[in-house]
């Protein structure tokens, strides 16, 4: 069976069961079980603190796992990153009292508190800074404040918790971070990843595709394929009207409406919008 890793809690967790059951397999109804089993499949999903994932995968015990790119980097395991899954998405950032501090130079000998030391560790290293990294478990912003540091370095989303402690992001990004597919280093690709990989995949194609309708006069159906060229070609179908044709493609969800727009412009009617339920390219 092939044994895959899922984070059993935090904030990848309920997105990476929600992607995997809209990718067919079977997901536990109780959050204390710690293996399952899904024969029909013929996989074996074990929940696993985010953090240990990339342990786990790097050291071959399990065949694949779902973790973030930043835990991934700073576990230092022997894991690679095989799909981006487009969840949880954050960046990892350094921040100080405003005016503080305003650049990565600045950082030297300063106390540096975080919960990823790695991953700091080794990106200071590649600026030839060094710092006194004081490694937290969490609620690392109040580390200024309550005097064990002078900088942080932690996950921002919306950047209200550095807000509500007073500080400020300065520098660039030290890493744009989403949830990802990995697998150990060591090993080839097999079968049972490719599988899942090809699975994962349909269900972010559905999430970003959508299909697109529309009749089209023919004498203008090169302009509007050229605004709708599909993923490998749209499919352009007579209508009883021999003046016209039909086409359908796929479109990214995000670019509809300017879509929807232009198609009109070149005289594109009857522009219909549908979700795909799933998707294997
Ligand atoms: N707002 C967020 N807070 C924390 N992690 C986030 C956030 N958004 C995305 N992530 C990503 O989630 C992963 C961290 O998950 P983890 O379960 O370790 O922490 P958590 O969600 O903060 O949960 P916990 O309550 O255990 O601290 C990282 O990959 C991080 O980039
Ligand atoms: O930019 P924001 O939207 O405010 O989110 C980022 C914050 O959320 C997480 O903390 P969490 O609530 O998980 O607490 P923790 O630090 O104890 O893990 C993360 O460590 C940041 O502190
Ligand atoms: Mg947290």
């Amino acid at each position: 069976m092939f044994r895959i890793a899922v984070p059993n809690k935090g904030s990848l967790s309920e997105p990476a069961v929600t992607m995997l059951k809209e990718a067919g397999y079977r997901q536990r109804r109780d959050p204390r079980e710690l293996v399952l089993q899904d024969p029909d499949n013929d996989v074996e999903f074990f929940f696993l603190r985010p953090r240990d994932i990339a342990v786990y995968v790097g050291s071959g015990t399990v065949d694949a796992g779902i973790t973030g790119r930043d835990l991934l980097l700073d576990s230092g395991a022997d894991a690679v990153e095989h799909l981006p899954l487009g969840f949880a998405g954050s960046t990892f950032r350094f921040a100080a009292p405003p005016a503080r501090v305003g650049s990565i130079e600045q950082i030297q000998g300063l106390r540096l508190a975080t919960s990823y030391p790695v991953l700091v560790t080794d990106h200071l290293a590649a600026h030839g800074v060094t710092a006194k990294v004081v490694r937290l478990d969490g609620a690392v912003e109040s580390a200024v404040q309550l005097g064990i540091a002078d900088v942080v370095a932690d996950v921002v989303s919306t950047g209200t918790t550095l807000r509500g402690a007073g500080l400020e992001v300065f520098g660039d990004p030290i890493l744009v971070s989403e949830a990802v597919l990995i697998r150990p280093r060591a090993s080839e690709v097999t079968s049972g990843l490719d599988t899942l990989m090809r699975r994962l995949q349909g269900v972010l194609v559905a999430q970003q595709y959508v299909l697109m309708d529309y009749d089209v006069p023919v004498d203008q159906v090169d302009r509007a394929i050229a605004i709708t060229p599909g993923l490998e070609s749209p499919t352009v179908s007579p209508l009883h009207n021999r003046d016209w044709a039909a086409v359908r493609a796929m479109v990214p969800r995000d670019q509809t409406n300017r879509m929807m727009d232009d198609l009109y412009d070149v005289g594109a009617r009857a522009i219909l919008v549908t979700s795909i339920h799933a998707c294997r390219l």
